[in-house]
C-alpha cells in the first residue's frame, strides 16, 4: 500500500484571462502521507483555499496532476465525471464556520452524508455515536446546533467530517473562530485523528502558535509551494 494520500504534481492555477488573468499557483509539487497533519501557511489571497478546493476535486486546476491515494483523479483534466462521488468517498472537509444544518439535530447532522452514501441508519448512528463519543459532546447527540457553543459546533463539525471515513481531511481555518485554548484542543485532535485513523490531514492556519502541534508546513512562496519540518525543538506534540 502506498504511503501517499495526496501527490501533487506541477500543479497550475490561473483564474480570468487576459488583463484580468490571476495566476494563483504556477507548478507546485507536494505530497502528503498517511497520518500526517500538515499546516498550510500563506498571507491572505496566496491560494490557500483554491489549493484545498483543487485537491477536495471542487476547483478545477488549470493544468497538472493530482493522485488522491493511489487513484490519478487530474491529468490536466479530470479523468472523471463523477468529481462529487470522489469527494464524497475520499474526503472529510471542515470549515472556519461549522455549517451545521440549524434544523438538525448533532447526530442527524453527522449522519447525513453516510446515509446519502447509502448507509443504513442504525449503522450511521452507530458511527456517529462513537465519533461523538470520541469526541466527548456525545450528551448533546440530541442537541440543536444553536444550543452549543464554538468549540461544541466545531467538534461535531469534526465529528461529521470523519463519518464518512475519509482518507483525507481539508480543513480550511478550522480554527479562526476559537480562542487559543480551543484552538489547541482542535489541534490536538486532528492530530490524534491523523495519527490513529491513519488520515492525511491539511489544516490551513494563519495562526503561528498551532504549527508545533503539526508534523509539518506547507507554504505557498512564489507561486508554489514548500515543505518546512516544524523543529524538533519547536514540536508540541
Ligand atoms: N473564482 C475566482 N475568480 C477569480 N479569482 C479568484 C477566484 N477565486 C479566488 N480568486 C483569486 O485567487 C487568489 C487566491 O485566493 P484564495 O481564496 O485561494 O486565497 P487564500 O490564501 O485562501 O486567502 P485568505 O487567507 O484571505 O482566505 C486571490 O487573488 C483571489 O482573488
Amino acid at each position: 500500500m502506498e504511503k501517499q494520500a495526496i501527490k501533487v504534481e506541477n500543479i497550475v492555477k490561473h483564474f480570468g484571462k487576459d488583463e484580468s488573468l490571476v495566476r494563483v499557483i504556477e507548478g507546485a509539487s507536494f505530497q502528503v502521507d498517511k497520518g500526517e497533519l500538515v499546516a498550510l501557511v500563506a498571507p491572505s489571497g496566496a491560494g490557500k483555499t483554491t489549493l484545498l478546493m483543487m485537491i477536495g476535486c471542487v476547483e478545477e486546476p488549470t493544468s497538472g496532476t493530482v493522485w488522491l491515494g493511489d487513484e490519478k483523479v487530474y491529468d490536466n483534466q479530470w479523468l472523471t465525471k463523477e468529481t462529487r462521488k470522489i469527494r464524497r468517498e475520499k474526503i472529510g472537509f471542515i470549515f472556519q464556520a461549522h455549517y451545521l444544518i440549524p434544523f438538525l439535530n448533532v447526530i442527524e447532522n453527522v449522519t447525513l452524508i453516510p446515509q446519502t452514501n447509502g448507509v443504513s441508519e442504525k449503522e450511521a448512528n452507530k458511527t456517529a455515536m462513537e465519533l461523538l463519543e470520541y469526541f466527548e459532546i456525545a450528551d448533546k447527540a440530541h442537541a440543536m446546533s444553536s444550543e452549543l457553543s464554538g468549540g461544541q459546533n466545531q467538534r461535531v463539525a469534526i465529528a461529521r467530517a470523519l463519518a464518512n471515513k475519509p482518507q483525507i481531511i481539508l480543513a480550511d481555518e478550522p480554527t479562526a473562530a476559537l480562542d487559543i485554548e480551543r484552538s489547541v484542543s482542535v489541534v490536538k485532535m486532528l492530530k490524534k485523528i491523523a495519527q490513529e485513523q491513519n488520515v492525511a490531514i491539511i489544516m490551513v492556519t494563519h495562526d503561528g502558535r498551532l504549527l508545533p502541534y503539526c508534523d509539518r508546513v506547507l507554504k505557498i512562496e512564489n507561486r508554489v509551494v514548500v515543505s518546512q519540518e516544524t523543529s524538533s525543538q519547536e514540536k508540541i506534540l
